[in-house]
């Protein structure tokens, strides 16, 4: 990045700063209170600078002030001096433009960290600009605030301005707050987006669909600051979190890589730019294979081990195909559709390819459910080169717009990535809806659709299409050798199988390559697989076991969104810097905690499998599946989020009586001869930790059962209320009158315990730990191991375990699993 590039960069995060200014020391709460209100209340902010002149126009919208005083109808323009005259309301309709018909262009911020990052912070997908825009906007007792735009010429804007603002010297660059420009599309509300309305406050607050976390999301808006002087960015969220993100390769100079090993390829000079500055020097086993088919139109079907990177072994050849045949005579942009099945991966494969073709200007757009439809909209109709899409939400949009479904037809690519998901509930009807308009002989496709979708006989230009997964089932390979091009019947008991979805893809190739280099034990060489055989109670306290005695970051899977609702907040109270995920999540706090987890190196996180698919998140040491998966798929999946790119990482499995069945099935599944060792654990810690456990455990259910009985009261008051009828007093559980004090002490006795209980957890966690059976009297008397040994063996200590040597989990698997693997029979 230039000089040039890396110091628009910052002006454009030290807007974001400045338009948040720091709060005054004496008012600094209050200030921060207002502003996190304002944020709310301002739902969108427009900032819009006149391209190559020192005069700008400026709006934010949605002002409280104006909303308190609604009767009033003026017009205010901003003028290019930045000051407002109220100018006369003339009938100059024709003149403006829809919102959506302005030419925002997407503003590429040139550190890749800082792209997820930002796409995640204050609701924006992304950022956006436009230039050359009057803006004007008028306040009515109907309508609320309307913002009008209207596209202009440079010339248009009167000499008087630029004497007005004659003192700010044109050849100035423009403060900081004032280049950045950007609009917060996600912010608003889609209804009134359309009418270009600004939604008034009552709005944002009352949205229907508020579920989980809305509240928690609402309050917590990281603010952001920037301090140029260390080059970091910092995410203050309410909580009091903060984040500080290095902006290393904002400041540094990227090394120069040797890539001469992605030379025999002859890829486009713009890729080769992508892979050296991602530091990519050769091409991983997969890509290897997987490109020389690719890049010459073949269509591929992959299966490669987890974190491999399956994704650039398809997204390169679509990018190349972009790059260099731009301008020759295709209908459209757009060139290539990417399914995946969870929405973070398919935002995460959009940044990936972005960054991989940064300087190739290439425009890919994510359309995902949960997030903002009418953005999404807006950036089809631009026809981007490339979509990366869930399908639920990219049919949803398909169907209801003849243009989107015309564009589609003429994709040179098609990607479907963790194909084999893709099969599963949930995903199946959609996938085949859009393989359907997808069809390139669709007048034969009548016996394939469950719900018959009238399509037109349209023959579409040649695709090319690539399958991948890590894992893929071998018998495929007979299966794409059977098939013939044509579209057969398919069997019914064969319907949603890969085998199904491979007669349903057209494939231009009459013998599609299949490419299989999956380790012979399906999971990835730098993984170490262990268990810890213990009862379904005892979990809790082995996973806290764990990640105390191993801080890092870790991801603990379970099979139940109520499971991980029960864990969170136990980990919570003690301490831990705990996230979850799972797909009843509002988009947004999903995209946050994954945001967080991301840049917090000793955070955990508990997810459904919602996460257990090709998520790449860095530097996951530990992965824990705390209830033991339903299959060797989903197994292979979940620890592939640890040991990636070669690294080293380690997977643990909770597994108790009652799973081993699954555990056998896993093991069959995995063609795996040994056993899974068992991970060695300190009794001494792990009976020191059990009072905090319980401790955490008992306040957990306390407050479970008295938010319980204050809702199961609140259901209750508002169906009386409802109905009209008088509600007794005993049907309640929580007596807020009458004179039953005997059950209202008891609520206060609840509260008190549980006060009591949070007070005594407190203490145990302000201490160290200290391993049960060691003395710290009698240095050198210890029923497991004294103190003495422990606190000379090493120098280096778990800072949250008196005496314990801090190691990684993956050490001493190695060192202390010296017992000879059992043989395992099934
Ligand atoms: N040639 C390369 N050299 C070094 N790192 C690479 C290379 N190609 C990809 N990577 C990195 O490897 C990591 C894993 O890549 P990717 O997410 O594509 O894996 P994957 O095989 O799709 O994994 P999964 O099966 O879990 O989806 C990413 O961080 C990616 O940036």
């Amino acid at each position: 990045m230039s000089a040039e590039e890396r110091s628009n960069f910052s002006n454009k995060i030290s807007a974001v700063k400045q338009d948040n200014p720091s709060p005054k020391n004496e008012n600094k709460k209050k200030d921060k209170r207002d502003r996190r209100s304002n944020h709310k209340k301002n739902k969108a902010s427009v900032r819009i600078r006149e391209k190559g002149s020192q005069h700008f126009v400026s709006s934010t919208v949605s002002e409280e002030k104006s909303l308190t005083n609604p009767t009033k109808s003026k017009k205010r323009k901003i003028s290019a001096s930045g000051q407002e005259d109220i100018v006369e309301r003339r009938n100059r309709k024709n003149d403006f433009l829809g919102i959506n018909d302005l030419d925002w262009s997407e503003v590429q911020v040139p550190e890749s960290t800082f792209v997820a990052d930002e796409e995640n912070l204050s609701g924006f997908l992304c950022l956006e600009e436009v230039d050359n825009v009057h803006v004007e906007y008028e306040e009515t007792a109907t309508k609320g605030n309307t913002i009008k735009f209207k596209k202009v010429h440079s010339d248009q804007y009167p000499s008087k301005r630029i004497k007005n603002n004659a003192s700010a010297k044109p050849e100035e660059p423009l403060p900081a707050s004032e280049s950045l420009k950007y609009y917060d599309l996600d912010n608003f509300d889609e209804k009134n987006l359309k009418n270009s309305t600004i939604p008034g406050d009552s709005e944002s607050r009352s949205n229907p669909q508020s579920t989980e976390n809305s509240e928690q999301e609402e309050n917590d808006v990281p603010q952001i600051e920037v301090d140029q002087a260390s080059n970091t960015i910092e995410k203050k969220y309410q909580d009091n979190k903060h984040i500080n993100i290095t902006m290393e390769s904002a400041s540094k100079e990227p090394e120069k890589v040797n890539i001469d090993a992605w030379e025999k390829f002859n890829l486009s000079s713009d890729i080769l730019d992508g892979l050296r500055s991602l530091n990519f020097s050769a091409p991983t086993p997969i890509q290897e294979n997987a490109l020389p088919f690719g890049l010459s139109g073949r269509d591929v079907v992959g299966t490669a081990e987890t974190g491999s990177g399956k994704t650039l072994a398809f997204g390169i050849p679509i990018l190349d195909y972009i790059i260099k045949n731009r301008g020759s005579n295709v209908k459209g942009q757009l060139t290539g559709l990417i399914l995946t099945p969870t929405r973070e991966l398919a935002i995460q494969i959009k940044e990936h390819l972005i960054n991989m073709s940064k300087s190739g200007a290439i425009k890919i757009i994510a359309v995902v459910g949960g997030m903002a439809i009418q953005k999404q909209k807006r950036l089809l109709a631009k026809l981007p080169n490339i979509i990366v899409a869930t399908p639920g939400r990219l049919w949803e949009l398909l169907s209801e717009n003849d243009d989107y479904l015309q564009n589609i037809r003429h994709i040179k690519h098609l990607v479907l990535d963790e194909a084999d998901r893709m099969l599963e509930t949930g995903h199946f009807k959609e996938l085949n809806h859009i393989l359907t308009v997808l069809s390139q002989s669709r007048q034969n496709t009548s016996d394939w659709n469950e719900d018959k979708i009238i399509t037109e006989n349209l023959q579409g230009p040649s695709r090319q299409t690539f399958i991948f997964s890590a894992t893929l089932d071998s018998s495929l390979k007979e299966n794409l050798k059977r098939r013939n091009n044509k579209p057969r019947k398919v069997e019914s008991e064969s319907k949603g199988t890969m085998a199904e979805l491979m007669q349903r893809l057209e494939f231009n190739d009459p013998d599609p390559v299949f490419i299989d280099i999956t380790p012979k034990e399906s999971v990835v060489e730098t993984l170490q697989e262990s268990k810890i055989e213990c009862l379904t109670k005892d979990k809790d306290l082995y996973a806290y076991y764990f990640i105390t005695r191993y801080p890092g970051r870790t991801l603990i899977f379970v099979n139940s969104i109520d499971a991980i609702r029960r864990l969170v907040p136990i980990m919570k109270l003690l301490n831990i810097e705990v996230y979850g995920l799972h797909a009843q999540m509002q988009q947004r706090q999903r995209l946050k905690n994954l945001d967080r987890f991301k840049q917090n190196p000793k955070a955990v996180m508990v997810a459904s499998d919602v996460a257990a698919r090709g998520l790449d998140i860095p530097l996951v040491e530990h992965v824990i599946h705390y209830q033991l998966p339903h299959s060797g798929d989903i197994y292979v999946h979940r620890s592939g989020r640890t040991a990636r790119a070669r690294r080293e990482g380690i997977s643990l499995m909770l597994c108790s009586p009652e799973e081993l069945s699954l555990y056998r099935k896993i093991l069959g599944k995995l063609k795996k001869v040994d056993d899974i060792p068992n991970f060695p654990i300190d009794a001494g810690i792990i009976n020191s930790m059990k009072q905090r456990i319980n401790l955490a455990k008992q306040i957990d259910q306390e407050e479970h059962k008295l938010q319980k009985s204050s809702h199961d009261d609140g259901w209750l008051k508002k169906a009386a209320e409802e109905f009209g009828v008088e509600l007794h007093e005993d049907l309640l559980k929580i007596k807020d009158g009458g004179d039953n004090e005997g059950l209202r002490n008891n609520q206060h006795n609840k509260k008190d315990r549980i006060r009591s209980l949070k007070a005594q957890l407190k203490e145990l966690l302000s201490q160290q730990l200290i391993p049960r059976g060691v003395s710290t009297k009698y240095l050198t008397s210890g029923i497991v191991r004294d103190l003495a040994d422990r606190l000379l063996d090493e120098p280096s200590h778990n800072s949250q375990i008196m005496g314990v040597k801090k190691t990684k989990a993956t050490e001493d698997l190695k060192s202390k699993s010296t017992k000879k693997r059992k043989k395992f029979s099934i």
